[in-house]
């Protein structure tokens, strides 16, 4: 597996079913600014109101598959292992398809993540455990508490303006790696 951090902004996302785990990946992708249009015969009132509130787009029926041929990321998340099958089968090869049901149908996994501002850690067992990649993010998430989002920025800030200063590169990599050095003995 190869970990990518993909920017989702306006991106077309199409999620096939409407429940719980459907709800799951849509929240984290509407943070993302992610352009999400969910087909679904039911769905859970959390996705009906998000719909209602025009944030997505719900339309309610089984997935076809012209739904999804235009799609940047495909999830399927029904209840039926078939269906999720099916659509992993008929999407393109250009296309990103997460199967919730059978992990090795799709071409990319969801992983156990947290972000801290521009900090994200992710995890994933490739579907060997997914309580597994759970408790390691969690265990993660106290090591690199909420107190890493300052930290994070701080550098970057720090980062910038050495970046613009007119010194040598090899002066500035150089007080890069002290600030870096400074902070790891702090922090770490
Ligand atoms: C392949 C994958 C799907 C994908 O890539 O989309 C997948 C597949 C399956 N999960 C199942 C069950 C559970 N999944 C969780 C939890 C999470 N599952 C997540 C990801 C993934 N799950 C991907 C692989 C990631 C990896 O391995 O690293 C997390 C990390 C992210 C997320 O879902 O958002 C999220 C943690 C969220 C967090 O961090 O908070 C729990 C525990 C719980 O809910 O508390 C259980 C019950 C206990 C158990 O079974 O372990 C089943 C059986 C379903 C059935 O029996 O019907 C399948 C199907 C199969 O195994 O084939
Ligand atoms: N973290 C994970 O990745 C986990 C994945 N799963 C898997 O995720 C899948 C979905 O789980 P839940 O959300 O709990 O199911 P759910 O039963 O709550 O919802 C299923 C949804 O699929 C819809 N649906 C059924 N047939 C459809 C079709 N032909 N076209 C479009 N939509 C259709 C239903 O209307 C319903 O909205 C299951 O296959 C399960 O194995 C389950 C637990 C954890």
């Amino acid at each position: 597996m190869y970990p990518l951090f993909v920017n989702m902004k306006n991106k077309k996302v199409v999620i096939a079913g409407g429940g719980k785990i459907a709800y799951r990946r849509l929240l984290a992708l509407l943070k993302e600014e992610a352009d999400i249009t969910v087909i679904s015969p039911t769905a859970i009132d959390e996705i009906v109101q998000l719909a209602n509130e025009r944030k997505i787009i719900w339309h309610q029926r089984p997935i076809e598959h012209t739904d999804y041929k235009d799609a940047f990321l495909i999830i399927a998340a029904t209840n039926d292992p078939e269906v999720n099958k099916q659509i992993a089968q008929d999407a393109s090869p250009h296309q990103l398809v997460n199967v919730a049901s059978d992990h090795e149908s799709g071409n990319v996994h969801i992983p156990s993540f947290f972000s801290r501002g521009k900090l994200t850690i992710a995890v994933t067992t490739e579907g060997a455990s997914p309580s597994l990649a759970k408790a390691i993010k969690e265990k993660l998430e106290e090591i690199f508490d909420e107190s890493y989002e300052d930290y994070v920025s701080f550098l970057y800030e720090q980062r910038k303006k050495l970046k613009e200063m007119d010194l040598p590169e090899k002066e500035k990599k150089k007080k890069l790696s002290e600030l870096l050095h400074q902070f790891i003995e702090k922090e770490l």
